[in-house]
């Protein structure tokens, strides 16, 4: 698709001059998987309203924690004296009500030019899992995914064999936004959100989605030299498919204590079917020798899931870097749990009963790390796995492991098509 250079030059492109030239230069080489969101009217002022997004600061986000969130956020592009000394209009206010719609289309055709020089994207397929008649409703399609913060990424994780160069924000954000662009969740579900407020609030919510973002208290973000704030949990929902009808932000305890660690949970009403569901995202406290810590966060965000689904009337879809592998404890508080979860991801292997191998693979100092630590709990009962994607294989992830110039993440990105099952009434 031609595009002008004008419009090339957009939100995304807006730090990224020299990459902009290339593209100019030698054109996109990469192929893609086109999104299939519903058609939007283009617009033609793309450039000025996405400009005016990334400076933008949120209404429809949720309370606690984003006051904070919104001040380091401010502080450090103040302090960044040389973004905001080439872009002034960064820190100039917009309302995000009042910005247009992005053609998901054109926002990928920026991120394929930012990404030129990389190799192309890995093909995952989604893996049929339908056991009986198709469902009268549009599936809803769940994108659970840590996407790895900037700041941790390149001042605290230590991926020795991922060379700085993949790491480059400008490009990486492309990369997140081309997979969550061509796998079009209704629903994503996010972890290590250290860019909420600058990129992907501003630009999810032109694509149509609502935005909740809840920080860590003290993100180990902050530690890091030219962070660009805490990282967070976020979550995002299609607006023409679901309603809002309560929204709560839990910091979870351990044995009473308040913890670093954080969730959302959203009680979400179809707009097709009127069926009510809560979607929650949480991420526990990582590294091997607090898996007693994880168990009693799990258990209090097991409690307030109870609580918000009014004992388990409410169907309820758990997203999150659980940061433990299915032989711990909290996992198996969530795999036995009165809420009759089921993890989607088990129905990938040929029993139906064994986890992944592996959701995140890296190479530390300490050596490989390969674990399965990232789920998507479901009411088993309410709901079905219509479909899931496959992950990547060995060969795919290739010899240095994650994150790469492939692929932006040290986790993999999990996405499943849930349909709800039929009422007992509706049987009769
Ligand atoms: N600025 C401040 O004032 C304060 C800062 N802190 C910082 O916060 C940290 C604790 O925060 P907490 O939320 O409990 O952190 P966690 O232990 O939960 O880990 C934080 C992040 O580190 C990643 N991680 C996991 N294993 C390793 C590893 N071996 N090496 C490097 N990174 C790893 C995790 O990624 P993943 O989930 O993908 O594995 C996770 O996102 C402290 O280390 C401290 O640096 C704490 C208090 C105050
Ligand atoms: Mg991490």
């Amino acid at each position: 698709m031609y595009q002008s250079p004008r419009r090339l030059c957009s939100a995304l492109l807006l730090r990224d001059a020299p990459g902009l030239r290339r593209t100019l230069a030698s054109g996109p080489r990469r192929t893609l998987t086109p999104p299939a969101f519903g058609p939007r009217p283009a617009s033609p002022r793309l450039q000025a309203a996405a400009s005016g997004a990334a400076r933008s600061h949120p209404r429809t986000v949720s309370s606690m924690g984003n006051g904070t969130s919104r001040l380091y956020s401010a502080l450090t592009k103040t302090l960044n004296s040389s973004a905001a000394a080439q872009h002034p209009e960064y820190l100039v206010s917009a309302d995000p009500e009042h910005l247009e719609p992005i053609d998901p289309k054109e926002l990928l055709e920026e991120c394929r030019a930012v990404l030129h020089t990389r190799p192309p994207r890995y093909q995952r397929d989604f893996v049929d899992l339908r056991t009986d008649c198709p469902s009268s409703q549009p599936p809803i399609r769940v994108m659970q995914w840590n996407i790895l913060a900037q700041a941790l990424g390149e001042g605290k994780d230590n991926f020795v064999q991922c060379p700085v160069e993949a790491l480059k924000w400008e490009e990486r954000k492309c990369l997140i936004l081309e997979e969550i662009l061509a796998y079009q969740p209704d629903i994503l579900c996010l972890q290590e959100v250290d860019h909420y407020f600058d990129t992907f609030q501003p630009l999810l919510c032109r694509l149509g989605y609502q935005g909740t973002f809840f920080p860590k208290p003290w993100s180990p973000c902050l530690d890091v030299k030219h962070n660009n704030g805490p990282d967070g949990c976020a979550l995002f929902f299609l607006q023409n498919r679901f309603k809002l009808i309560n929204s709560t932000n839990i910091r979870l305890t351990a044995m009473t204590l308040k913890t670093n660690q954080v969730a959302i949970a959203q009680t979400l009403e179809c707009k097709e079917s009127g069926r009510q569901f809560c979607v929650a995202v949480t991420h526990l406290k990582a590294r091997t020798g607090w898996e007693r810590f994880r168990s009693a966060q799990g258990c209090d965000l097991l409690q307030n899931l109870q609580n918000i689904t009014q004992g388990a009337k409410i169907p309820l879809i758990v997203c999150g870097d659980f940061n433990a592998e299915p032989t711990e404890e909290v996992y198996k508080h969530f795999a036995s749990s009165s809420l009759n979860l089921n993890s989607a991801y088990k129905l990938l292997s040929p029993d139906g009963q064994s986890e992944p191998p592996y959701t995140t693979w890296k190479i530390r100092t300490s050596g490989e790390c390969r674990h399965t630590l990232d789920y998507i709990w479901y009411s088993r009962h309410a709901l079905s796995v219509t479909s899931a994607l496959d992950l990547l294989t060995e060969e795919q992830i290739g010899p240095s492991r994650l994150p790469s110039f492939h692929y932006p993440s040290d986790h993999l990105s999990l996405v499943c098509d849930f349909s709800f099952n039929e009422e007992p009434h509706e049987l009769l």
